[in-house]
């Protein structure tokens, strides 16, 4: 029998990250979107771990099984680390990328190259029945740029620039951004610390 894997986001970009990273023989990757009934978790915290510990422990405990969850955003240095917690919602609570990306390159418009560092950061939750919830952290470093560039990827990946490859975020194959992605390492620390098949 295949192991499912349960991963409480509605985030389609996510999703597929998340099949890439972790389907293959036996695995397979499910989300809320396989569990329609089940209605939005509000993300009331004010930290990624809060975040990311809500939207696991909820679905664990309706589910009473094994549940995963992501909570992301970016950093940017030259807004004190804003969006932060608030990335989906940074334009208003419809959580439109693109909304999202002109604010962002509407508040970064006076600030030079070399003071638009950021990074985006992920913490990623394990909630098992009867247990201590876990976590892992990735982060991934790199600029905002000027203007979008790029197709892929998801969020704010066509304006998140990433200096050792000269190419933003959704210029990068899906391969690539895994590789080094915040979400990707956050991933890496898990399998590192536990073995996908006693979830
Ligand atoms: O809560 P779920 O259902 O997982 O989906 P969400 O989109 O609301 O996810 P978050 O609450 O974690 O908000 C993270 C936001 O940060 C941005 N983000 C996170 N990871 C990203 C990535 O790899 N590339 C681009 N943008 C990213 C994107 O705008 C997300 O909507
Ligand atoms: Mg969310």
């Amino acid at each position: 029998m295949a192991t499912e894997l349960i991963i409480a986001t509605t985030n389609k970009g996510k999703i597929n990250e998340f099949k890439q990273l972790l389907e293959g023989e036996g695995t397979i990757v499910k989300s809320l979107l396989d569990y329609q009934t089940i209605s939005d978790i509000p993300e009331t915290g004010v930290t990624f771990h809060e975040n990311a510990a809500i939207k696991a422990e909820t679905l664990c405990r309706l589910l009473n099984r094994t549940v995963i969850a992501d909570d992301s955003g970016l950093e940017i240095d030259a807004l004190n680390g804003e969006p932060g917690v608030y990335s989906a919602r940074y334009a208003g609570e419809q959580k439109d990328d693109q909304a999202n990306i002109d604010k962002v390159l509407h508040e970064l418009q006076d600030v030079p190259e070399g003071q638009r560092t950021a990074r985006f950061v992920c913490v990623m939750a394990v909630a098992q029945p009867d247990e201590e919830t876990i976590f892992f952290k990735g982060q991934f470093e790199g600029a905002i740029a000027t203007s979008r560039q790029g197709e892929n990827g998801f969020g704010y990946d066509p304006i998140f620039y990433v200096p050792a490859l000269g190419k933003t975020a959704a210029e990068l194959t899906s391969d690539e951004k895994n590789e080094r992605s915040h979400r990707g390492k956050a991933i890496q620390e898990l399998l590192k610390y536990k073995n996908l098949f006693d979830l």
